[in-house]
């Protein structure tokens, strides 16, 4: 059921990545550091993920955030080989943004490129000792919440990456709005709440992203949480691009 459902929506999830208009992305991208991709999933490979959280096969690890401080509720990270329409969406996602990641490379003055295809990517993270798989299914239920952080994994890092909600708004919870907070320097920093449904992408800059000064591109810092779950439970996709050590 769940294969047969999932690979229907692996062409739905492709095909919405060609149909997605990537230069107004782009520059939405550039002037908040975060945009949305609306309706990247169907309700049915929502729920057919969200059903997966239950499984105990499929999975490298699972983190209870309370014990490490990160906050509450839980999550779980996929081994390898991820479930095809996570794999598929990585895979289709990645060639969209990495153009966008090297023109923010150049601007930042930093060496890195970032190579057309994912697999290539991979191969560099392989190459640094980053192997383990990213992506991952998160959970949280009345009261829970995701500290402000970055997805950092080791010294390879792509600066984008993408977070699906797998549940309705108000129906299936209420509260538990992604944010997104930019220190710029020597400032105060700036909030975001990004209004997702169902299905709904959210891409952002992972840890930083150049912003155009009278004097060149200077650097903002960003972090992405959750607000506390009031009511419900709420499960999200996260497709990190670079894999961990
Ligand atoms: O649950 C969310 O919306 C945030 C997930 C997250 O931190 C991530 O995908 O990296
Ligand atoms: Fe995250």
């Amino acid at each position: 059921m769940i294969v047969s459902s999932a690979k229907s929506d692996i062409i739905d999830g492709v095909a919405s990545t060609v149909t997605y208009d990537w230069t107004s992305i782009h520059k939405t991208l550039d002037t908040y550091g975060n945009a949305v991709l609306p309706a990247l999933l169907s309700a049915d490979t929502c729920r057919s993920l969200a059903a997966l959280y239950a499984a105990e096969a499929g999975f490298r690890s699972r983190v209870v955030m309370a014990r490490h401080g990160f906050g509450m509720g839980e999550y779980k990270y996929w081994a390898y080989p991820l479930p095809p329409a996570v794999q598929a969406l990585r895979t289709a996602l990645y060639p969209r943004l990495a153009p966008l990641a090297n023109q923010w490379a150049r601007r930042l003055g930093e060496e890195v490129r970032y190579p057309d295809r994912h697999a290539d990517f991979l191969a560099m993270c392989h190459e640094a000792g980053q192997a383990r798989p990213t992506p991952l299914l998160l959970r949280y239920g009345p009261g829970d919440y995701n500290c402000l952080h970055q997805d950092l994994y080791g010294e390879r890092v792509f600066p984008l990456q993408v977070a699906v909600l797998l549940s309705e708004p108000e129906r299936d919870f209420t509260g538990g709005e992604f944010v997104i907070t930019e220190q710029r320097p020597r400032q105060q920093s700036r909030a975001e709440v990004v209004p997702l449904r169902q299905g709904d992408a959210v891409v952002f800059a992972v840890h930083h992203r150049p912003v155009s000064g009278s004097r060149g591109s200077y650097r903002v810092t960003s972090r992405h949480g959750v607000s506390r779950v009031r009511s419900g439970q709420r499960h999200t996709l996260g497709i990190i691009f670079h894999d961990a050590l």
